[in-house]
């Protein structure tokens, strides 16, 4: 039962707790993997100490979990959207009455603030409430014939949908892609990266507290292997699935094969363009809030800074000052504002992009070091310090930016020493604590270098000029563009990218769409017409 890992949680401190239910779900029960074999361990990010094991299921689980999915499928799917609304709702008061537990359980597996994850849980039963709220109103049109005769349309679901999840909103992902599914008729078997298994465990005991027929929403735990089985299999409709874009391409050629549908939210590496008639303090509070969340491990964050020259010195000077002071340490402390990675290859991956961006020319103006916090039990944790990457050279020695005249940075954007388009930092998504300045200079220049990238999934501006503001909005090549603020993501809104970010959306009203399909039925109230 849920309780028993969640019971847990009240006392439980970084360092101290080990998990060995097990974390597959389907037919209405945790199950116990087949066989052990292929065990990988699960760490917990602020101590590298093991949390639990995650056994990955083999294509027999698979099958079983999706043949329970579409047997509760066939009961669900029937019933009224509000009935199913009521059910969801109950899952949502749920979430909320445990929402403290739950999300020390996410920052124990992710690393992840508590303040954070407490945000992230909150997110999460609204998106449930949100589609409970959209499952009674799914309708269809009625449309008048000649001869008295109609025709309607009916929404239906799709089916068992798949969801695949990454690790850096381990729980939220799960609710994003359920809430929806269900609220639309439809079953979910769901993967959680294996670096984040043990969360989406728990909203599974959770929608069957809540009433929903015992299948409903099943998890699997599992790699590579088990989501390719999963997108291969024939009883599933529809993949939606979160991640890198080599996977997401991947997981479109699986489903291509059955034709199944697909929504792909995929990395970015989003533009933030501050012009010099921003109000500056929130300009930098945008930065900061569009770099360091959750470690930096956010796919719409706004990593390429640009900033409009004449206002760099004031701004960097701002931005470093503030970035230095991000308290690093045990994420489980309400005074933390920064925890550790998730692992540790995703750190020496993140670690070495500051090195080639060293040897790239930028200019490293903090952080960007390993960092091992006071606290004995957090040695072993994957720890590091954010990094601006940007222009000057007095800046690195924690000198004053204000006494240096915009004459000095035009010299410097000549020189070798910034941060220049063509580098792999502001090139490549880092999925770390890594922020990018860069100096532009006009409006139609920084469009051109903003959108001058084969991602798409967010965008940012700062600037007073009401006009310019919307003018720059709609010229982003991006699903979305925040303005004079960034990483506001409300449930209301549709969230998604454009280019090689992915498509669809998961989000607001329009993804009834995307996980639902139109039956036309057509009545003919008079003689049939033969040709024959
Ligand atoms: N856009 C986003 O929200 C995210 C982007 N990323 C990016 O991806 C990089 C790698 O992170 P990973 O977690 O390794 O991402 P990934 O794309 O490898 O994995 C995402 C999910 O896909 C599953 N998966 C992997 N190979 C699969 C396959 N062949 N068929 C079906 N499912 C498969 C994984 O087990 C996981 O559940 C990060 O460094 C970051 O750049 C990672 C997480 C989220």
């Amino acid at each position: 039962m849920a309780q028993s890992t969640l019971d847990s949680m009240p006392g439980a401190s970084t360092g101290t707790v080990v998990i060995t239910e097990p974390l597959n779900f389907w037919g209405g029960k945790r199950v116990k993997p087949r066989e052990e074999k292929n065990a990988e361990p699960v760490f917990e990010p602020a101590t590298g100490r093991v949390l639990c094991q995650m056994v990955p299921c083999g294509a027999e689980e698979v099958d079983e979990a999706i043949q329970s999915a579409y047997a509760a499928y066939q009961k669900w799917s029937k019933m009224a959207g509000m009935e199913r609304a009521r059910v969801m709702l109950e899952a949502a008061r749920i979430i909320r009455e445990r929402r403290e537990k739950i999300a020390k359980l996410e920052v124990i597996n992710n690393g992840k603030t508590i303040t954070e994850a407490l945000g992230n849980i909150d997110f999460s039963w609204k998106s449930i409430e949100y589609y409970a709220g959209l499952a009674g109103t799914l309708a269809g049109q009625h449309i008048q014939l000649p001869g008295g005769a109609f025709a309607y349309s009916r929404r239906e679901p799709l089916g068992v949908c798949v969801g695949i999840g990454a690790w850096n909103f381990p729980f939220l992902i799960t609710t994003l892609k359920s809430a929806p599914a269900l609220a639309c008729g439809n079953a979910m078997v769901y993967k959680p990266s294996p670096m984040a298994p043990v969360t989406a465990v728990i909203l599974a005991e959770i929608y069957k507290e809540a009433g929903v027929p015992d299948g409903l929403f099943c998890v699997v735990q599992g790699g590579a292997e088990t989501g390719s089985l999963l997108c291969h299999h024939p009883k599933v409709a529809k993949v939606s699935f979160t991640g890198s874009v080599p996977t997401g391409k991947k997981v479109m050629e699986m489903s291509a094969k059955s034709v199944k549908q697909v929504t792909l939210e995929l990395g970015g590496k989003s533009p933030l363009i501050i012009f010099k008639d921003c109000e500056l303090e929130n300009a930098v509070k945008g930065a900061l809030m569009a770099n360091f969340l959750t470690q930096g491990q956010v796919c719409c964050n706004g990593t390429r800074v640009f900033v409009q020259r004449e206002i760099m010195p004031q701004f960097l000077e701002e931005v470093v000052k503030r970035t230095k002071a991000i308290p690093v340490g045990d994420p489980l402390l309400g005074s933390t504002r920064m925890g550790p990675l998730i692992s540790k290859p995703q750190l020496e991956k993140v670690l070495g992009f500051v090195s080639q961006a060293k040897k790239e020319g930028a200019r490293v103006l903090c952080g960007g070091d390993p960092f091992v916090p006071s606290d004995p039990k957090l040695k072993g944790g994957y720890f590091m310090s954010p990094c601006v990457l940007g222009t000057s050279n007095t800046l690195v020695n924690g000198g004053t930016a204000h006494a240096q005249s915009a004459l000095f940075f035009n010299t410097q954007s000549l020189s070798t020493d910034n941060c220049r388009d063509d580098m792999t930092c502001v090139k490549e998504e880092i999925f770390g604590p890594v922020m990018s300045v860069l100096p532009f200079d006009t409006e139609e220049e920084v469009i051109q270098r903003a959108n001058n990238t084969t991602f798409g999934l967010a965008s940012g501006v700062f600037t007073r000029d009401i006009s310019r503001a919307h003018r720059v909005a709609a010229s982003m090549e991006a699903g979305t563009c925040f303005i004079n603020n960034y990483n506001i993501n409300p449930i209301e809104l549709p969230f998604g990218g454009y280019k090689m970010s992915g498509f669809g959306r998961e989000n607001g009203q329009v993804t009834i769409e995307y996980y639902s399909q139109l039956k036309t039925v057509v009545v003919e109230m008079g003689d049939v017409e033969s040709l024959f």
